[in-house]
Formats: C-alpha cells, sequence, structure tokens
C-alpha cells in the first residue's frame, strides 16, 4: 500500500517528503552556521542556560538538554511558557528560539529576559524577534527559512550544540556531527518512499500504527525527547493523535492504567524506543512492562538507536519518527505541512489582545 509512489506524492504537494530527506545537508549547513558563531561570553560568566521556545524549536532546546546531561556542569532548563522563572538573573544565559521569530510565548519570554538582565542570544531565521534581538544589542544565530519549523530540526539544534562547545560547556562535536550525516544519508535511502515495504522499516511500522493510537515510550536521559518528538510529529504530519510517555516515571503510574476500558486500550500501539545509553535499571522495566501489556494492547515494536555517537543515535531515532509520520499522513490521505488547526487558533487570538 505504502508502495504507491502516486499516492504518496499527491498527499505531499508541499515537499515535506524532500524537506525530510535533506536533513543530512541540512545538518551539515547548521553545523557551518554554528561554527561561525562567535559570542564572548564564557562559561564562568553563566551559572545556568535557559532555552526558552515552542513546538519544534523547544523540542531543539529539549534535545540539547538531554544531550549534554552527561558533560555540562550547569543546569540546563527548557521553558515554554511566556514569562521565566524568578531564577532568571544576570548570570543565566537565555537562548530565545523561534524558527518563524514570531512566536508570542517566546518574544514575551524574550522581554522577560530583557527585564531580569540575563544575557540573550536569539536564534532565528528573522521575525519580530531578530528584529528586536539586534535593536537591542543581542547575539542573533540567523538560520535559512523556507521550511515549516519542524522540519528545521537540523537548525534549531546543531548550532545551539556548537554555541555550548564555543562557550566551553561541553567538548568538541565534530565527529559526532560528520557520523550524524552519514548515519542519517544512509537511513534515508532504507526509509524513502522507492524502498518497498519488506525492506523499509518506516513503512513496516507506519503499517502497525495505522489506524491505531500510537504510544511512544523513551528513557528517562536517553530517548524521552525523542519520544516527544515521535508524537509531535505524528500529530503535525499525520494530523493524527499520539502520545508519549517516558521510563520509569510511567512504571509508578501509567503501566497500571492497563486494565479497561478493554476496546479502548485494544487500539493502543506502543513503540519502545531504545539506546545503548539507556539505565540497564530502564531497559530492564521496559521488557518487564512489554510483558505486562501483550495481550492488552493492540502490539508493542521495539527500536533501537544506530551509530557510535550519542548525536548519530539520537538522530536516527528522530528520523525513522519522521518517516513514519509522513507515511501515515499518506495512509490517512493528509498533506504534512499545512497545520491549519493551529494557524484558526493564532488568528482568534490575533482577535483578542489583553
Ligand atoms: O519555531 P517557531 O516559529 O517559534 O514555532 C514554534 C512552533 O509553533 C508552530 O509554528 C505552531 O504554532 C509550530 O509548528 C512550531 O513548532
Amino acid at each position: 500500500m505504502l508502495d504507491n509512489l502516486e499516492m504518496i506524492a499527491q498527499n505531499d504537494p508541499s515537499g515535506m517528503f524532500q524537506a525530510v530527506y535533506n536533513l543530512p545537508e541540512q545538518i551539515q549547513k547548521a553545523y557551518e552556521i554554528g561554527r561561525n558563531i562567535s559570542v564572548d561570553i564564557k562559561a564562568e560568566d553563566i551559572d545556568k542556560v535557559v532555552i526558552t521556545g515552542l513546538g519544534g524549536s523547544a523540542i531543539g532546546g529539549n534535545l540539547l538538554r538531554v544531550f549534554v546531561l552527561d558533560q555540562c556542569r550547569i543546569p540546563v532548563i527548557v521553558n515554554r511558557d511566556y514569562v521565566l522563572p524568578a531564577y532568571v538573573d544576570s548570570k543565566t544565559l537565555v537562548i530565545a528560539s523561534s524558527y518563524s521569530g514570531n512566536t508570542e510565548e517566546t518574544l514575551s519570554a524574550y522581554q522577560d529576559a530583557k527585564t531580569k538582565g540575563a544575557k540573550i542570544i536569539a536564534i532565528t531565521t528573522g521575525g519580530k524577534l531578530k528584529e528586536m534581538a539586534e535593536k537591542d544589542g543581542y547575539y542573533v544565530i540567523t538560520i535559512p527559512g523556507g521550511l515549516s519549523p519542524r522540519a528545521a530540526l537540523g537548525y534549531s539544534f546543531i548550532p545551539l550544540l556548537m554555541l555550548f562547545v564555543r562557550i566551553g560547556l561541553i567538548s568538541p562535536v565534530d565527529d559526532q556531527v560528520e557520523e550524524t550525516i552519514k548515519v542519517l544519508s544512509d537511513l534515508r535511502e532504507r526509509y524513502k518512499p522507492e524502498v518497498p515495504e519488506e525492506k523499509n522499516l518506516a513503512k513496516r511500522l507506519t503499517l502497525k500504527l495505522w489506524n491505531k493510537l500510537p504510544i511512544i515510550y523513551g528513557i528517562s536521559g536517553t530517548t524521552e525527547v525523542i519520544a516527544e518528538r515521535w508524537k509531535g510529529q505524528i500529530c503535525e504530519n499525520s494530523k493524527s493523535p499520539a502520545y508519549f510517555n517516558v521510563f520509569s516515571e510511567l512504571n509508578h503510574n501509567e503501566i497500571v492504567g492497563t486494565e479497561s476500558p478493554k476496546h479502548v486500550l485494544g487500539l493502543f500501539e506502543i513503540v519502545m524506543l531504545h539506546d545503548t545509553e539507556d539505565h540497564k535499571r530502564n531497559a530492564i522495566r521496559m521488557d518487564i512492562t512489554k510483558d505486562l501489556v501483550k495481550g492488552v494492547v493492540s502490539g508493542v515494536s521495539d527500536i533501537y538507536s544506530i551509530g557510535n555517537s550519542r548525536l548519530a543515535r539520537m538522530f536516527s531515532l528522530i528520523y525513522l519518527g519522521d518517516y513514519v509520520s509522513l507515511y501515515l499522513a499518506t495512509l490517512y490521505q493528509n498533506d504534512p505541512t499545512p497545520v491549519k488547526k493551529i494557524d484558526i487558533l493564532k488568528n482568534k487570538l490575533a482577535e483578542i489582545k489583553d
């Protein structure tokens, strides 16, 4: 069914498949942008980093938070609100991340960062954020426009990673970026529409999730944000629901909610994301949980990261989720690009001034 290339083309008039296919090139360009960052902030000038953004931009920040967990000696926090926490001060680096540069919560948080006297860096394609940050004299990392924010994860994540290296918060990542580009370039030749179902993991997994409720499980400290990314991509690209949760937390509550109602649970199709750096006890928890829910839910699939470096493994899982969300969109006959409900919401919000 997913081998019908004409059907895929019809449901992707705006080229989201192409944007996903181009992720390795995007990461290469993002890396070059990152290498040219020339801020004069030093690690000793700051005692925490707050990345403020929404949706795809928040995911970029959140991936960074997890990526640096084993190295960075100061807290990295992601803020998705109009305001920043009270602990933001002159020793805080606030990174305002908005692909469009016009997301109202991010613009408001940017103003709050100014009021609180934080050190500020903006990452954006333009919009009001770039205008304000340049006028206020803050450093702006300008990334290329023309994509949906969720298709620009390379641009919203890699330059921030390079910024962390530049500031001295983490060690260089050049080899990891290189490996990531290689791994993704290989994976796209395995996941692309021309590869038939029997050889294409992305298509086979999509067929399991089709007409079901995808539940994506990650593990704290490794795949937690990737599970969230899968959920977001399925919702925005496929226009269908999906949920995610994280081990071990879900073992302390969600696991109990698997007895009734049976007809609803029977629609749950679980995807468990695995990584070589998962805490051993969490890996065991995943196995036990699988046994506990088998026969109750529709099915459980185990997906393993590919590659040696942390970065390559992270992106290998993200990439599969991106392709799955596009194939699901195809099966539901939805164009992955437009997000009409968000547009309606934004228009209604614009009518209401406070
Ligand atoms: O990166 P931006 O442009 O601030 O957008 C944030 C999020 O807002 C949306 O544009 C929708 O409101 C998402 O698609 C996006 O991920």
